[in-house]
């Protein structure tokens, strides 16, 4: 079996074998050619796994993003999708022998870090990567959705998502528009980029993502209701883009610079008339809108994993992001699957970190997998180290961890690709 990388010419197989391992078929193209979710695929990114017969059985590909990490640093991040084996050659390597082939790539492109969507949680632990950012969904019963009063005591002005005092819920002093998808296509690109430099986990959205319609809706030009929401200048400052069906409103995604615009198109959406219940999808964990509900149990949750994150380079990956506490910590990271082990002492002062080879007796003992689950900052060292998963070789050092890898604000990560 040969992998080899792919040309424009490609695409057509690419396409074909992906959907194949998924036992579909390739939608009909659109006329204009865009819409189609795989229109995005980097091809210089692709790879097949070719048969010594010569039929291509495997795909994987990886687009180019950017990712922001704690402390609002923005560092380039490959999406690695479009993975697939044909059915009839499954369980012989294909994959394993793909991974290899992408992971050594990335490096010799310079990336050191890269993410995925994982089609099934057993897959992709083996190659490195772990579940780091997670995604709730919410479903409220509209004769349950009525707000309650804020409790907080002289409430002045709405802050900023991610400050200490909440929004006065009842106090939004801007706007909501109705829009359609196809009239507001630029207001939703700005929007998205400003919300997603500020959110730790959050995925750029390439502007061809945005013209070829690529991907779900609201970037695929799938037709949506959209609610726009617009500060007291009239600047757009959030979005929710909806649809309604059998008395249910769903929410693709609610974007929103501030929890004060949140709120608000939380409030439009829940006050739509002859809807029985409002899905909100891919909320982050802990989002304040259950709490804003004067009924708690108006909201039934489900929870789902989402960004994997795979560290390709560990002292580059942890000088990166921003740290929130000072401290000094030794991390012995196995990367089994590149063959790779290493002690790292990382030490954080004033917000950045300095990791350089160490030999000395380490504080955590992980693998690379897991040290991907809490890069972010979503999942706590102490949580895997409960879990068996992590080993702490001394008394709190598991908490000293924990104060290290927070983010100033969960991570959350809603583009699907
Ligand atoms: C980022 C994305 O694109 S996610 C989309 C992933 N693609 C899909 O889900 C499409 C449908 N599935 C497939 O195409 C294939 O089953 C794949 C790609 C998941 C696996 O491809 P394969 O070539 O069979 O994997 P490979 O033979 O290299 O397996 C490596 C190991 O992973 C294990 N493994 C692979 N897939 C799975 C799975 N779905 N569940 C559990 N274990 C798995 C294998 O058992 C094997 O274990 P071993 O080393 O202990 O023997």
């Amino acid at each position: 079996m040969e992998i080899r990388p792919t040309t424009d010419k490609d695409l057509d197989v690419f396409v074909d074998t992906l959907h194949a391992a998924f036992g579909r078929f390739p939608e009909t193209p659109a006329e204009d050619g865009g819409g189609l979710w795989w229109s995005a695929l980097e091809t210089d990114r692709s790879l097949l796994a070719v048969a010594a017969d010569g039929r291509p059985v495997g795909t994987a590909s990886a687009y180019s993003f950017e990712l922001t990490l704690p402390g609002e640093a923005l560092v380039p991040a490959a999406g690695v999708t479009g993975v697939g084996v044909l059915p009839s050659h499954r369980r012989q390597g294909v994959l394993t022998a793909m991974m290899r082939h992408q992971l050594v790539e990335l490096r010799s492109r310079g990336e050191f870090l890269s993410v995925l969507l994982a089609s099934e949680a057993l897959i992709y632990r083996r190659f490195g990567y772990g579940p780091a950012t997670y995604a709730q969904q919410l479903t409220v019963a509209r004769h349950q959705a009525a707000f309650a009063r804020p409790r907080a005591r002289g409430t002045a002005g709405i802050p900023a998502t991610g400050s200490d005092a909440g929004p006065d819920a009842g106090s939004d002093t801007g706007s909501v528009e109705l829009l359609r998808r196809a009239e507001c296509g630029g207001i939703l690109e700005e929007v998205y980029d400003r919300y997603r430099r500020a959110q730790p986990g959050a995925l750029s959205r390439p502007h061809r993502w945005w013209a070829l319609g690529a991907g779900q809706p609201p970037v695929s030009s799938a037709p949506r209701h959209v609610a726009v929401h617009r500060d007291p200048d009239g600047v757009p400052d959030g979005y929710a883009s909806y649809s309604v069906e059998s008395n249910t409103l769903t929410v693709d995604e609610t974007i929103a610079t501030d929890d004060a615009a949140f709120t608000a198109l939380a409030r439009f959406v829940l006050g739509h008339d002859l809807v029985t219940q409002v899905v909100f999808k891919r909320l982050p964990p802990e989002h304040p809108l259950r709490w804003q509900l004067e009924d708690f149990r108006a909201g039934q949750v489900s929870d789902d994993d989402w960004l994997w994150v795979r560290l390709l380079d560990v002292p580059r990956a942890l000088t990166a992001r921003g740290w929130c506490a000072d401290g000094e910590l030794v991390l012995d990271v196995d990367d089994p699957f590149l063959g790779e082990h290493g002690r790292y002492l990382l030490t954080v002062r004033g917000g950045e970190a300095d990791c350089v080879p160490t030999d000395r007796e380490p504080d955590l003992s992980l693998d690379v997998s897991d040290l991907g689950s809490v890069y972010l900052g979503g999942t706590t060292p102490s949580t895997l180290v409960r879990a068996g998963h992590v080993r702490a070789h001394r008394p709190g050092a598991a908490a000293l961890a924990d104060a290290l890898f927070r983010a100033e604000r969960p991570p959350h990560c809603l583009h699907w690709f």
